[in-house]
């Protein structure tokens, strides 16, 4: 039996994806395979047999990838998943900041006694005139599965769009609409556009990167759309560019006690991801790579060990092995394998940064002794027979 813990809730037609073999009322302390949204990591423990986390969702900030690493605790995210949501959230966004929508309706809430309130509201709707997306420049900041969509769909809304992603995957590039105006300094998208929106995952090196720096160079009356993280945007700078009018509306996903109530912006309760279909998407892609790795050692769409898929195991026995990417660890364990009279039928060995993570498929089932002596080859982390 496996033990599972869902650290959130976690859509139902994901969860039916795991067979009688999964627990499903484990706690999060003798979990092996923990699923999670948005709860917060950091500070939690993490148990010596826990595997396995998938974060049902893109951003992995909340989990704590190094010391999951350095644990032998493969992290996995659902690329792609939420990003239609988060997309059409984001057109949302534009829309509400361009057209006073919330004020109108506030206006109509506020006169509903009134008998004449068909007669006042032509009067009063001059307060809430606004203006089209369509002709106006937007700036996308950030290309990977959400960027893309909304440069596209901004591009058939009639948008003049400049994309900015010095890191795009070519996956994402092919996706790209060519009428997408490829942008190397993304000054230029703060000199340019009349609207920005960000798409870039919270990295030390992204923290703060639409800052005073960048609001200066904007125009007066920028619109900017924030549904990635808080700490993108300084804030506090936010706060004054709304006030000179540099920033006309800030359209956040994330409120806080510096956005809540802010003058000027639109703060929405992380409902990007919010949405039936992209709730159903991300717990069923989240359930589907727990399993294959807990049941074929595989990992695919993991966020800080590399991609290893041996497909669904034919030989006697898989072993799966965890370890730090430095010299002779390969040889170390061939070696007590080939020592014990295990022959490899086949293997894969993959690294990332630190990391490395190593299949062998073998011909007989490996005892207790060995798979001890392979635990304590210098660098190896966690060894696990998976067959
Ligand atoms: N509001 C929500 O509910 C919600 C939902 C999904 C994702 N998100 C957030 O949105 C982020 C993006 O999601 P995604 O699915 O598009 O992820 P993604 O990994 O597909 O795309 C991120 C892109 O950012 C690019 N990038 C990284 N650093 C950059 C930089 N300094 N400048 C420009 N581009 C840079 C990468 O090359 C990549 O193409 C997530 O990390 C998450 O924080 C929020
Ligand atoms: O789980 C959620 O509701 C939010 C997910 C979102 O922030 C993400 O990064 O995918």
């Amino acid at each position: 039996m496996v033990n599972v813990h869902c650290l959130n809730n976690i859509a139902s037609v994901g969860l039916d994806l795991f067979s009688d073999d999964y627990n499903m009322e484990s706690s999060y302390e003798d979990a092996q395979a923990v699923l999670v949204r948005s709860a917060k990591m950091h500070d939690m423990e993490l148990n010596d047999h826990l595997l396995a986390i998938a974060r049902a969702g893109a951003g992995v900030n909340n989990i704590p990838l190094d010391k999951c690493a350095e644990a032998g605790i493969v992290v996995f995210n659902t690329p792609g998943a939420n990003a239609n949501a988060v997309k059409e959230q984001v057109l949302a966004a534009m829309l509400l900041a361009s057209r006073d929508l919330i004020g109108g309706n506030q206006w109509v809430a506020e006169n509903k006694d009134n008998a004449d309130i068909a007669k006042a509201t032509e009067k009063a709707k001059k307060a809430f005139a606004g203006q089209e997306l369509k002709g106006k420049k937007l700036g996308v900041i950030g290309l990977g599965a959400i960027g893309q969509l909304v440069a596209n769909a901004a591009i058939a809304l009639g948008m003049d769009v400049y994309g900015y992603d010095p890191y795009l995957s070519v996956n994402a590039a092919w996706n790209l609409s060519s009428k997408v105006t490829h942008i190397v300094n993304v000054e230029d998208i703060y000199k340019e556009c009349n609207y920005i929106t960000i798409h870039v995952p919270a990295l030390d090196s992204t923290k703060g990167m639409i800052n005073k720096a960048a609001f200066d160079l904007m125009q007066d009356g920028t619109i900017i759309v924030n549904c990635a993280r808080d700490v993108l945007v300084d804030e506090t700078a936010i706060g004054e560019a709304l006030k000179s009018g540099r920033v006309k509306k800030y359209v956040t996903d994330f409120p806080n006690p510096t956005t809540a109530g802010m003058e000027g912006a639109i703060v929405l309760p992380h409902l990007g991801a919010s949405t039936a279909e992209a709730e159903d998407n991300c717990a069923v892609m989240a359930v589907k790579e727990l399993r294959n790795y807990i049941e074929n050692g595989n990992i695919i769409n993991s966020v800080n060990y590399p991609a290893c898929d041996m497909g669904v195991c034919t030989a006697t026995g898989r072993i799966a092995v965890c370890h730090k990417n430095v010299p002779a660890v390969i040889s170390k364990i061939t070696t007590i394998l080939g020592d014990a009279g295990v022959n490899i039928e086949e293997m894969a060995n993959k690294s990332r940064g630190d990391y490395a993570y190593s299949l062998f498929d073998v011909d007989k089932n490996v005892d207790d002794s060995v798979i001890d002596k392979l635990a304590s080859i210098e660098g190896i982390i966690k060894v696990r027979v998976v067959k």
